[in-house]
């Protein structure tokens, strides 16, 4: 069934009041990870809430307890369920979103104010959040807006599940979609699942996505002097935490991307060469990854090699180092105690039971080489398994047949590179299909300086989460 006409027309009526509400939501800076900015992220979560309730949905702010972070104890920011319709004769989707953005400063090398939507000549609606993930979370919020407006029955019935710590681990989450999946839980009766919360893999194909990779993240800790020191007094004097942690992170990982702690790379099957076929097929250029990165940096020539780096393979990335002298100028100070902080995209079989206890042994064994007298601490910060799902599901017809009504193209089937934990949870937990339907580019900078996303695929992309419903209620 294709969407109705005056659904799209009032897509394209309202796409100034659509992005004038991405505006409203964007100047709420509800970063997950950042202590300070808890209060902005339960902010979101009224915020959004409200939004729902004004075109009626009901909803429920569930309360997820408390969590520490960096030391801190802290309330966990709200989840929303909310449920609209319950008609027997129809499918029920439940779809994922989250209002939680990775953290901004105008000085990490932005152009404009983060948390001010800065709307450029050529389409681009610039800020933290706009792509990853409140355009998307937004784009439910429109379709709704259409049936509750015009009102019109919506062609499924509705589940939704938007969380404020998806950036910071989704602490909180599995256990609540675990009790709600059960019989009279908010989930009862879901059919299939659909999260908007990636990207397509370049600037002009759109993409239904089957694959995510899972995460680990480690915090390395070393520390030795009772406070910083002058290294003018003593340099050469004493063990220096910033040299071990520099040489212990210098072992993770080599420049072509090779994991080095033994074990990790080894678990992976190597592709078979029809699999190599799939990732050939893809519409993607050496030229699409250089663009997307904002240089000519590229690990390999092959585009095959680029894209199972991202998609079929695990990555190990250094973060960064907490306590390290990290401002202007020239300061002399040797720090007293670093933090290394890095991460490890997984793929399956790899999961993060499998992995921490390789990563901290193998660092264990290589501070002991070092005959220092510092002290040294490995901790895990969080993690995620990686999800594959069947593209051959009822599920991804219905969104393939959308990406043609709207786009008129035939998508990109891809394996993302970045990690939604509760996808798999959602996946085993309801039993059912889970699909990624994006709504941003490949380009879009999500987690980088000058995020955006584009006016067209804000637009279309609304569109496009809307048919894909009215796709679902009719297909076999
Ligand atoms: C793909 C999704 N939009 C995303 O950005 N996920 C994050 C999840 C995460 C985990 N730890 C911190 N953030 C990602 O892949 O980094
Ligand atoms: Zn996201
Ligand atoms: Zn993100």
């Amino acid at each position: 069934m294709a969407a109705p006409i005056e659904f799209l027309q009032f897509v394209d009526d309202n796409a100034d009041a659509f992005i004038q509400r991405l505006s409203d939501a964007v100047a709420i800076p509800s970063i997950s990870g950042d202590a300070s900015h808890r209060g902005d992220v339960v902010k979101m979560a009224e915020w959004l809430n409200d939004h729902l309730k004004a075109v009626g949905v009901e909803t429920q702010l569930v309360d997820l307890g408390k969590h520490v972070m960096d030391g801190e104890e802290l309330n966990l920011p709200p989840a929303i369920l909310g449920r609209i319709g319950n008609d027997p004769k129809k499918k029920t989707v439940l779809v994922y979103g989250h209002f939680d953005v990775q953290p901004a400063n105008k000085s990490d090398g932005w152009d404009t104010d983060p948390f001010t939507l800065t709307i450029h000549e050529d389409g681009r609606l610039i800020g933290r959040g706009s792509s990853d993930d409140k355009g998307p979370v937004l784009g439910w919020l429109n379709i709704l807006q259409y049936h509750f407006q015009s009102n019109k029955e919506l062609p499924v019935n509705l589940r939704c599940c938007f969380e404020g710590m998806e950036e910071s681990g989704s602490e909180g989450l599995d256990d609540l979609v675990k009790k709600e999946s059960q019989p009279g839980g908010w989930f009862d009766g879901v059919d299939c699942v659909c999260i908007s919360d990636n990207y397509w893999l370049n600037t002009r194909t759109p993409a239904l996505t089957y694959g995510l990779r899972g995460l680990a993240y480690f915090k390395l800790t070393v520390s030795g002097p009772g406070r910083d020191l002058h290294s003018g007094v003593f340099g050469r004097t004493v063990h220096e935490p910033m040299t071990d942690l520099v040489t212990l992170m210098s072992k993770l990982v080599d420049g072509q991307g090779n994991i080095l702690v033994p074990g990790i790379d080894e678990m992976v099957e190597p592709p078979t060469e029809s699999e190599k076929a799939i990732y050939e097929r893809l519409d993607y250029s050496i030229a699409d990854v250089e663009q997307s990165a904002g240089g000519q940096i590229a690990i390999s020539s092959n585009k095959v090699d680029v894209l199972m780096g991202r998609m079929r393979y695990a990555s190990l990335s250094l973060h960064g180092i907490e306590g390290a002298f990290s401002g202007v100028g020239a300061k002399t100070v040797i720090p007293a105690k670093v933090a290394g902080k890095f991460s490890i995209r997984l793929v399956p079989p790899q999961t993060p039971e499998l992995v921490e206890p390789l990563v901290k042994a193998y660092l264990e064994a290589e501070f002991a080489k070092l005959n220092s007298k510092n002290k040294f601490s490995i901790e895990s910060l969080h993690g995620g398994k990686p999800w594959l799902a069947d593209v051959n599901h009822w599920n991804f017809e219905a969104a393939k047949a959308a990406t043609r009504a709207v786009y008129h193209q035939e998508p990109d089937l891809t394996r993302e590179g970045g990690s939604i934990p509760v996808t798999l949870t959602f996946a085993e937990s309801l039993g059912v299909n889970v699909l990624l339907l994006p709504m941003g580019r490949g380009d879009d900078g999500a987690h980088s300086t000058n995020e955006k996303l584009d006016r067209s695929n804000f637009i279309e992309g609304t569109k496009l989460l809307g048919t894909y419903l009215y796709e679902v209620a009719v297909i076999q």
